[in-house]
């Protein structure tokens, strides 16, 4: 499936648990000898109460991610579309995201309010989260929030112009961000419109973030670069709605799609 071209392949691991190892993870998403995709996603019974399925996130690197929110809603369209129902929660590493149909093929995410202080983000000693002391080439200054996983935004002048593979690992790796963390590379349009790179972990340009739209919208509005309730966030696979509510609670909009399903090989599932 994917969200924008946010791309992942989703296993069905209810009825069959499925906990495939680092090397499995890393033939499934790549793109050239295995299947494909940004993310592995497992779909798990619940363990929460409260919670109607459990989503398990791993990066191509085999590593789990705390949460993805493209993701959670490719999933949720999928659960839905199978129970009929109009809403569910599901629960992440990052926590219970509730998600909502919104038209025949967008999902609405209702998240928590995000965490701005260092120990959360996770930062390894103390620091102003809206001006991280770090810089490489134009990408100066990062603001850092963790809305379910950790992000960085950097703003720039203009998206277009930053050579981000060239110099996003330098922040992503900085020793302060000990887990790492997401960059994204933020150019305010408009105050209701932002467009946006982001530079995943573990090193990767995605065409689309849902949390990374999050998290460039809440630190717009952190840094005093908008004021509005309701921004859209373009990508390079398109645009996402994000709406913060009073209390800085989040409501993200935008489309899912199904790209074909299948059969993992025999000796993967096996493995
Ligand atoms: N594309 C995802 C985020 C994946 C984040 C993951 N790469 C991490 O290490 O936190 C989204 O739509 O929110």
């Amino acid at each position: 499936m994917h969200g924008l071209g946010n791309d992942f392949v989703v296993v069905d691991g209810r009825a069959e648990p499925f906990r495939p190892t680092h090397e499995q993870i890393r033939w499934i998403c790549d793109r050239h000898i295995g299947v494909g995709g940004d993310q592995l996603l497992v779909i798990e019974p619940p363990s929460a109460a409260g919670a109607d399925a459990r989503m398990r996130i791993y990066n191509v690197d085999g590593a789990e991610a705390e949460t993805c929110l493209n993701a959670t809603r490719c999933v949720a369209w999928l659960l839905l579309q199978e129970s009929g129902a109009g809403r569910l929660r599901l629960e992440t590493l990052g926590g219970l995201i509730d998600a909502a149909r919104f038209g025949e093929r967008d999902i609405a995410l209702g998240l928590p309010a995000p965490r701005w202080d260092w120990q959360s983000i996770p930062l390894a000693s103390e620091a102003d989260t809206l001006a991280l002391d770090m810089a490489s080439g134009p990408l100066v200054q990062p603001t850092a929030v963790n809305v379910g996983n950790p992000h960085v935004v950097c703003f720039v002048g203009n998206r277009d112009e930053v050579d981000v593979p060239r110099w996003a690992p330098a922040i992503q790796n900085h020793p302060m961000l000990w887990e790492g963390a997401n960059v994204g590379v933020a150019a305010m349009a408009a105050p209701d419109l932002i467009r946006l790179v982001v530079w995943e972990r573990p090193g990767i340009l995605t065409r689309a973030c849902g949390s990374g739209a999050c998290a460039a919208v809440l630190a717009a509005r952190r840094r005093g670069l908008t004021q509005e309730s309701l921004v859209k966030v373009d990508m390079p696979g398109g645009c996402l709605r994000v709406e913060v509510h009073g209390d800085e609670s989040v409501t993200l909009i935008g489309p899912t799609a199904v790209a074909f399903s299948g059969r993992l090989p025999a000796d993967v599932k096996a493995a």
